[in-house]
């Protein structure tokens, strides 16, 4: 059995790689599990860079084999925001609904053609005594007028997908494992790990 450590208190996040790599004979432990695990501040500028603090830190912790995700929502009109501040844009409770809150008045009479958007997923795989390696996943859609849905986490009640027009909430768990930006950086990042 491959053990591998996410760096995440997302139960979210924690759910998803659960489902996409017990499949692969992975045995998915989060900090979820490790309760005394330090607290990583994400001072990056970048998806990427904080996904290697959050990596570095915990593989270095524990001396365990250590994948971090840092992931959000780039909104076009927006000029990117909320990006790497997705999970605070209403304030430090990391506060789902209050973050779909800001997005949507942000976008308050905003056309369809103007709401594109993208999710991004960072994954960083540290292995202790080994340099870090980084993979970026994305998806793109745009944001809906109202929240539709009920599945998923965070912002996927207004996200639509480009080829459906469903919103993230509004598939099946394993649709979304195959489309998310999520799944692309995993597909990626299993590359790095042969
Ligand atoms: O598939 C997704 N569907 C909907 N929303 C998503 C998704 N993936 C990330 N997101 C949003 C949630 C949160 O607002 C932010 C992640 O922030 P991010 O710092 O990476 O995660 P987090 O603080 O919740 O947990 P942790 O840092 O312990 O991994 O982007
Ligand atoms: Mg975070």
């Amino acid at each position: 059995m491959k053990n591998i450590i996410i760096a995440t208190k997302n139960q979210g996040k924690v759910k998803e790689f659960q489902a996409m790599l017990a499949p692969l004979g992975y045995q998915v432990q989060s900090l979820l599990d490790f309760p005394d695990s330090i607290d990583v501040e994400e001072t990056g500028q970048t998806f990427e860079e904080n996904s290697i603090l959050k990596a570095e830190a915990i593989s270095k912790q524990y001396q365990l084999i250590t994948i971090a995700d840092d992931s959000g929502l780039e909104i076009d009109y927006l000029n990117g925001e909320p990006g790497v501040y997705s999970a605070r844009y209403a304030g430090p409770e990391k506060d789902d609904q209050a973050n779909i809150d800001a997005v949507l008045k942000k976008l308050e009479n905003v056309e369809m053609n103007q709401r594109k958007a993208r999710f991004v997923c960072a994954l960083a795989l540290s292995v202790p005594g080994l340099k870090t390696k980084t993979v970026v996943g994305t998806c793109e859609g745009y944001i809906a007028k109202e929240r539709k849905g009920q599945g998923g986490f965070g912002y996927d009640p207004i996200f639509c997908i480009d080829s459906t027009g469903k919103t993230m909430a509004e598939l099946t768990k394993e649709e979304k494992n195959q489309i998310s930006h999520r799944a692309d950086a995993l597909r990626k990042i299993k590359e790095l790990m042969k």
